[in-house]
This record gives structure tokens, sequence and C-alpha cells, in this order.
């Protein structure tokens, strides 16, 4: 069993960005939102411009950029103008993930084995910008070796198909899921690479990822800019935080 390393949560602010898109203004601000959460004790920020700019636009990327002090993990296609984009913004990371303008999220993880000579020139010159490159693949060991091999030093794992299970509230899916989940972290770590996880992570689900030693970082937005409704962003921060740590420290869950 590896040791247990402090886990970090990105608070992604996108759906911050969907509210304010919905009537074309600036309220709310994304970029407050992240002021926000940086003061309730997020590790870091999270931000997908997606190639339609449903919600984060490239503005609201060079500020996020410019005004906090948290790490920017910059979240995208890998297309040649986003290259562009996140190179000029400059973040700590990027996490490249796949993209489709007709789904409604992030459906599934980014396709390294089969694209990896397509991926790998992306992370070639995310590297030379010195900005750390994560791939955003599905708990699967063929991408996660390729992930590796195409240069990234992290992959974040999709829990979306996690996520589904819990919210059907199916056990057996459940516990296959999170195998899936733990056997990939496993992996990922003993060949050298960071281990993150990310999406459709809440309260109900989080514990068991947050538990796994060799993952360092948590990416959330949705269920949090959600929860923000009922008791603050703030809290929703606070009390994700608290979930988290309770499950690395062996506290109950
Ligand atoms: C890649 C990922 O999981 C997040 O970026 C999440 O998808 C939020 O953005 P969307 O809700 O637009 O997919
Ligand atoms: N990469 C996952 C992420 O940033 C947040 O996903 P979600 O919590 O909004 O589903």
């Amino acid at each position: 069993m590896s040791e247990k390393k402090p886990i970090r949560l990105g608070v992604n602010i996108d759906h911050v960005a969907t509210i304010r898109n919905a009537r074309g203004g600036a309220h709310p601000d994304p970029v407050r939102a992240a002021h926000l959460v940086a003061s309730a004790g997020a590790d870091g920020i999270t931000a997908h411009l997606r190639e339609d700019r449903r919600h984060i636009r490239d503005d609201d990327m060079r500020r996020l950029k410019e005004e906090l002090d948290l790490p920017l993990n910059f979240e995208m296609a890998a297309t040649a103008e986003m290259l562009q984009l996140c190179i000029d913004v400059g973040p700590h990371a990027c996490c490249i993930v796949p993209e489709n303008r007709n789904e409604r999220t992030t459906e599934g993880g980014l396709n390294v084995a089969g694209q990896h000579n397509f991926i790998a020139p992306f992370v070639r010159e995310l590297n030379d910008a010195g900005i750390r490159v994560s791939l955003f693949v599905d708990p699967e060991a063929e991408h996660i070796e390729a992930a590796k091999s195409a240069g990234a030093s992290v992959i974040e794992i999709h829990t979306g198909a996690y996520y589904e299970a819990a919210a059907a509230t199916e056990p057996k899916r459940i516990a296959a899921e999170f195998e899936k989940i733990k056997a990939s972290a496993e992996l990922a770590d003993r060949i050298g690479l960071e281990v993150h996880a990310g999406h459709g992570l809440t309260f109900h689900n989080v514990q068991p990822v947050a538990a796994l030693p060799q993952i360092v970082e948590l990416n959330i937005g949705h269920f949090l800019v959600g929860e923000a409704v009922f008791m603050g962003l703030a809290d929703a921060v606070k009390e994700m935080k608290q979930l988290m740590q309770d499950a690395r420290t062996g506290g109950h869950y």
C-alpha cells in the first residue's frame, strides 16, 4: 500500500459561467467565484474553455491566471487554436480532454491509445512552454500506458461512469466502476504518472475515491456550483474538503 500523500481539491468554476451566460451579462462572475473558493480552502482552480464557449470564455481564462494566486488547470480539447490560447495564458497545468459539440458534458476519456501520434505533439509543445500536462482518460490500462508514452506527467481519471452507477444506486455497478478507478490509479502510480480524478463527484460518492492513496487531486465543479444554491459556495467547498480529508486520514465514510 502506498503512503497516503495529501489530497488537493481543484474547484471547477465552469458552471458559474453557465449561469452568467444564461442572461448574457457579467453576473455571476466566475473569477469572483474563484476568489471565493480560494478563500474557502480550494487548492486550485479548474476551468474548461470549450470550443463553443458555452460557459468559460477566453477572457475568463486570462483573468483567472492574472488575478488568482492559486494554480490554474486549463482544460481544453487538442486543437491548434486551444494550444495557442493555453500557451498565451500560461497556466500551471493543462488537462487535455475529448470534446464533442453535441455532448451535454464530457462523455468519455481521451482515446490516447488510438490517437497517440496526434496527442504526443500537443503534450510536447505544452511541456516545452513549461505547462504540466494531464490527459483525461477513462480508467483503462491502454490509455494510461499511452499517456505515459505520449509524455504526459499526469492523468486525470474520468469518474463519470462511477458517478452514473452511484446515481442509479446499483451496488454491483458502483463496485465494478470503483475497482476500475482503483486499478487504474495503482497502474498510473506504478509507471510514474501523477494521478488526479474528476467528473460527477459529489458529497455522496467522493470518499472512496479520495481514500485511494495514489490520487493526489480531485477536480470537482458541477455539484459544488449546484450545492451552492442551497448552502453557499464557500460552505460547499469546505464540506467537500472535509469529506476528502476524512477519507484520506481513514475517517468515517
Ligand atoms: C472535463 C470535465 O470533466 C469538466 O470540464 C467538465 O466536463 C465540466 O465541463 P462540462 O460540464 O462542460 O463538460
Ligand atoms: N475534470 C473534471 C472537472 O473539472 C469537474 O467535473 P464536474 O465536477 O463538473 O463533473
